[in-house]
């Protein structure tokens, strides 16, 4: 039974709870659902957990800035206690968490995070994009994993120090692998039903989780090993270097965070993290623009006028662009790669809006009702990056937005996804001046705006796998 104090939502029934509020759809779709019939703060019984939905820009900020001390945890699900062990950054919590954090932030900082040197990496992986599009000039091929890999190669470059050739076996399937985890659909159902774990045989590819990790973690153990080998206390090279030497720092001490097992967690999460969201935002943009020609030239036009066609557009640019910054946060606002964030944990009981959120109860930031909130963005669905132009022709209206999340969780790797946004996209659109528009049938703006990424990465298999560029 819900006690009368928790956020309202549907009533929980014996044994099953809210369980068949579950079936009307993904996450995202039952979460739209129940805001239009409860408001922005709802809340469901699921297994051992009561989920709270927050929603609305105003309720995010109270909750996971002004209440940061209770909203930073991550809770104690399957993915985060099992999979992920609590280690990393993205699953660890408390002392854990704050050390592992500030240390990666810092380390990151000193390989290229928001500085020159990261910039000139993208550019030099941007033109290795490039020369191999424009190899395949005019020919049908699916762009989603090329994007992919060559993100990849950027966070790679930090934190192992080196990149790949695109066809490298182990690269691609490390890509992969994790590509297949993030867009796991039964991911967060598995969290929020843990009994669903002992299902027999593998419906909800939890056998298959298990074997990806040991494939990945036995891929960064190597790396470490290798590190480790040819380690020069006086010449980090990389993250793994530097976090090898602070091991060293702390290796009388007892209980320490700086180990292998944790190393191997974090450079895991910064792969993962680093790799998917941005290569998936670039890959809607390019969805976006292919079915919006007039845009694409517009933005084509505003870089032949600022940057010319005889080099790269680089960050020194990025304020006479303001089309092209519009672009891409209207790619963010509407490809909305992580509508639900990632899951918190309430580390005490909170009131919001008189409503009581439980100690433990999971947490979620509906991302979503920024992104799609109509009083600011009117005809959610349509691409429309004037929205962040204003009146004098100038960049506007950017923090309207969340796509990084809010609060002491906030994305680690937001300045390096917007120089890498800024950066390839720019460079692409002038390069390729004309995504062809996929001529068979045009998607239905309903399809374009399913938000899921699991979804999202059928979509572009199928739509960019038809498309000819030409430049
Ligand atoms: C367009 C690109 C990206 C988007 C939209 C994005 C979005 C997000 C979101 C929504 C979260 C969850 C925050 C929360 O818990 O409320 C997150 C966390 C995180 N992101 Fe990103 N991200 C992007 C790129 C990156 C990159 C390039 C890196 C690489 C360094 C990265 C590293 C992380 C890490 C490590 C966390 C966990 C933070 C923590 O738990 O303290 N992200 N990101």
């Amino acid at each position: 039974k819900r006690p009368g104090d928790l956020p309202p939502g549907p009533t929980p029934l014996p044994l099953i709870g809210n369980i068949p509020a579950l079936f009307g759809g993904d996450l995202l779709q039952v979460s739209r659902n129940l805001r239009k019939q409860y408001g922005d703060l709802y809340s469901l019984s699921l297994g051992p957990y009561w989920i709270v939905f927050v929603n609305g820009y105003d309720l995010l900020k109270e909750a996971f800035v002004k209440n940061a001390d209770v909203l930073s945890d991550r809770p104690d699900t399957f993915s985060i206690k099992v999979l992920s062990e609590r280690r990393g950054i993205v699953s660890s919590n408390g002392h854990r968490w704050k050390g592992q954090r500030t240390f990666a932030l810092a380390a990151l900082r000193v390989f290229g995070f928001g500085k020159r040197s990261m910039e000139t990496k993208i550019l030099e992986e941007n033109k290795n994009f490039i020369e191999i599009l424009e190899k395949e000039n005019g020919k049908p091929m699916g762009l989603a994993g090329l994007i992919n890999r060559s993100v990849s190669n950027v966070i790679c470059s930090i934190t192992v120090g080196k990149t790949f050739s695109y066809d490298d076996e182990g690269f691609t399937q490390a890509v992969n692998l994790v590509g297949e985890e993030i867009s796991n659909p039964y991911g967060p159902l598995v969290d929020m039903l843990p009994f669903l774990q002992y299902v027999p045989g593998d419906m909800f590819l939890i056998k298959r989780s298990f074997k990806n990790k040991a494939i990945l973690e036995q891929a960064v153990k190597e790396e470490i090993e290798e590190h480790r080998q040819t380690l020069d206390e006086n010449d980090a090279r990389d993250f793994i270097d530097a976090f090898l030497l602070e091991e060293m720092k702390h290796k009388e001490e007892e209980g320490t965070d700086f180990e292998d097992d944790q190393l191997q967690f974090t450079i895991l999460d910064l792969f993962a993290a680093g790799t998917e969201t941005t290569s998936t935002t670039i890959t809607w943009a390019v969805l976006f623009l292919m079915q919006n020609m007039d845009i694409q030239e517009k933005m084509h036009e505003e870089i032949e006028n600022v940057v010319g066609s005889n080099r790269q557009a680089t960050l020194t640019d990025k304020t006479d662009l303001p089309y092209c910054n519009a672009v891409i946060t209207e790619t963010q606002r509407l490809g909305n790669i992580v509508p639900l964030s990632l899951f918190h944990m309430a580390t005490e009981d909170l009131v919001l809006e008189n409503r009581r959120i439980p100690k433990g109860a999971i947490v979620i930031p509906v991302l979503d009702s920024v992104q799609n909130d109509e009083k600011n963005f009117p005809n959610p669905e349509k691409f429309d990056p004037t929205r962040f132009i204003n009146n004098e022709g100038k960049y506007c209206n950017q923090d309207k937005i969340m796509p990084f999340s809010l609060g002491r969780r906030v994305c680690l790797g937001e300045s390096l996804a917007r120089m890498e946004l800024f950066l390839f996209l720019t460079s692409m659109v002038q390069n390729l001046s004309s995504y062809h528009q996929w001529e068979n049938s045009h998607p239905q703006q309903s399809e374009v705006s399913a938000l899921h990424m699991d979804r999202f990465h059928l979509m572009c298999d199928v739509f960019l796998g038809d498309v000819c560029l030409s430049t």
